[in-house]
């Protein structure tokens, strides 16, 4: 560890810096935007691929949604032990980003519908095709995604020197930024694209451009990656941290066990008995490790509210009006709101609210933070709620209108104007009609028609499905509250989970963290499953009480925990063992330094020689 440490205070003294800045950081920056591009972008898209394209139903969908989602938070756990006890942060990223792009070409293979389409009617006639290729790239992405995600922070963080503390800050904010500014472009992004008629045969809506290009991201998140390659500090694997944990807590476990007779004196904590073999610091640090993971319990309501905004929310949307004059926002591009939230209320938070609170003397601890984000989330809910009525309220009514008559009365809903044209040989008509947003109609064409005259008025239409008339903009309310929230809970519980975690579980912290975001994605398959509440807006409110509930619970558990140094922790028990056996430690300690500082020496004189005779 002396050596590793050494080693890289003196690779960090030798590496380019840009204001104070290594010059690597640049190059995992804008992976990670790429990145983030490409997994938000194949995101945003994904729950209408399964509804229009799959042809799955609302709750089917919603459900694979989740599932995937669950599945990418589950996979950091595989990540964090691969890298830390294998292949090392680096190569684990390489390898697990090739798999990733596999999985998002085969995402958008599987949306050709030409692929399948043998009577040319623009429909798939092999959906069994489609829908198993579109796992399996569902799957691949997984992995990839979750996989990489703890590497990448974590190797970027390993690139500042210990006395770089304020510019590794920096550096975690930038990459927040760099995660929503992603998220941000492909969100509006992709949804264009798959708005597009694309086809060989047929035109449809160009699901495989919109997963297409998250694909290409991918591959650019990859390639400079690689490009940064001779600029990265490489930190060795050290050793399979998790494996350790879990064996000393199953021994403290089965040692408790064996010992459950009264006549052995009790231990403060239950982890005491694990002393008998293991080092008393490993124990401290797993105790701290499991104090932090039991306040999580709760955590997981969180996100399942949080990530219905792809699901629900997004099918919320197809039911309502996008027309804001000048523009028409698509169902899937509602979600750009949260990132666009992110950006504006990230600084402010931090600028202006929190520095605010401080002055007014209240002590607005990461904790007390997360509680109202809490609150903001399921106060979301119930805007979400609200909004819903407001939906089934407006759809009532499936009448059969005459269209004439049905645009005097909405001409204000007036957004698309199509023209038709029948042919027949060499005579064709055409006629000309307004749309309503989400509307559909069935058009009657009289048999007496006589093409080449004028058919504008003899095609009468019905129709079928009533225009939306709730606006899109009634759900930013519920968006800016659970962004709000997403602020204050998401953005302290990282900084929390990483500045509460031992030196050495930092990782393993963070992988705990977003396995809550896992645990939330499942609860919404089994609320949902379970509850089959025939009205959205109650499944709304269910969730909403169900996280008013949870968040009362954790606001008592975050009463009783202490806030604690884990440096100063650590400190204290080395200085403990230190002292047993001082002197010998000691002079054994400065010979080996000695040593490496000499081994390094030469071997930065051999390196400099080198790159003379090179030249
Ligand atoms: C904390 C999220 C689970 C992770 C983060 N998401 C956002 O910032 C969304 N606004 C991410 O890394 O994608």
């Amino acid at each position: 560890q002396l050596k590793d440490r050494l080693y890289k205070c003196h690779f960090i003294k030798q590496s380019k810096e840009v204001c104070g800045y290594p010059l690597s950081i640049f190059f995992i920056v804008v992976n990670e935007f790429c990145e983030r591009f490409s997994y938000y972008g194949m995101r945003a898209v994904l729950v209408l691929y399964f509804k229009y394209f799959l042809r799955w139903d609302d709750d089917l969908a919603t459900s694979i949604y989740h599932t995937f989602v669950a599945l990418c938070y589950l996979t950091p756990i595989l990540g964090a032990i691969v890298a830390d006890s294998w292949l090392g942060k680096f190569k684990t990223i390489i390898y697990l980003s090739i798999v990733y792009a596999i999985g998002q070409v085969a995402m958008a293979v599987s949306a050709i519908h030409d692929i399948t389409d043998t009577d040319r009617d623009g429909t798939p006639n092999n959906m069994t095709f489609h829908v198993v290729l579109s796992m399996v790239g569902l799957f691949l992405i997984a992995l990839g995604t979750g996989g990489i995600k703890p590497c990448v922070a974590a190797f970027g963080g390993d690139q500042f020197g210990d006395h770089q503390e304020r510019q590794r800050r920096t550096f975690f904010s930038v990459f927040y930024l760099c995660i929503n500014g992603g998220s941000l472009l492909s969100t509006i992004i992709t949804p264009i694209l798959r708005a597009q008629n694309c086809g060989i045969y047929s035109k449809q809506k160009c699901y495989s451009l919109a997963f297409g290009v998250p694909a290409a991201l991918m591959v650019v998140a990859l390639v400079v990656f690689i490009v940064g390659s001779g600029m990265y500090y490489k930190a060795k694997p050290e050793g399979n941290i998790m494996g350790d944990v879990c064996k000393c807590i199953g021994f403290a476990i089965s040692n408790r066990y064996k010992h459950r007779s009264k006549q052995y004196p009790s231990r403060e904590h239950w982890m005491d008995w694990a002393e008998d073999k293991y080092d008393k610091l490993l124990i401290a640090q797993i105790k701290m490790v499991l104090k932090v993971l039991f306040l999580y319990i709760p955590l997981p309501m969180f996100w399942t509210l949080f990530d219905q905004k792809g699901s629900r929310w997004t099918l919320q949307a197809t039911t309502m009006d996008g027309n804001f004059g000048a523009i028409v926002i698509q169902p899937d591009q509602m979600q750009t709101v949260n990132p666009i939230l992110i950006l504006t209320l990230v600084p402010i938070m931090d600028s202006v609210i929190y520095p605010l609170i401080k002055k007014c003397g209240l002590n607005f601890t990461p904790l007390k933070r997360m509680t109202v984000g809490m609150f903001l989330a399921a106060l979301a809910f119930v805007c979400a709620a609200v909004v819903q009525i407001e939906i089934d309220v407006s759809r009532k009514h499936l009448t059969y209108f005459n269209l004439t008559q049905f645009l005097k009365i909405f001409p204000f809903l007036i957004i698309i104007r199509a023209t038709f044209f029948l042919q027949s040989g060499q005579l064709s008509c055409a006629f000309s009609r307004d749309f309503g947003f989400g509307s559909s109609y069935t058009f009657f064409i009289p048999s007496t028609l006589s093409l080449g005259s004028n058919c504008q008025e003899s095609i009468t239409g019905a129709e079928d499905i009533k225009p939306n008339s709730v606006h899109m903009a009634l759900q930013v309310p519920q968006y800016f509250f659970i962004t709000a929230g997403e602020v204050m809970f998401s953005v302290t519980g990282l900084e929390f989970s990483y500045s509460q975690a031992p030196s050495n579980m930092k990782a393993v912290l963070q992988a705990g963290w977003l396995l809550t975001v896992a645990i939330g994605n499942f609860i919404v398959l089994i609320v949902a499953e379970v509850a089959k509440l025939p009205k959205q807006w109650t499944e709304y409110v269910l969730f909403a009480s169900l996280l008013l509930c949870v968040c009362i619970i954790f606001s008592i558990m975050a009463y009783f925990y202490t806030y604690i140094d884990p440096t100063e922790i650590e400190a204290k028990f080395r200085r403990n063992v230190g002292d047993d056996d001082d002197d010998k430690n000691d002079k054994q300690r400065k010979l080996e330094m000695e040593m490496m500082k000499r081994d390094l020496d030469r071997s930065d004189d051999e390196h400099y020689k080198g790159k003379q005779t090179k030249m």
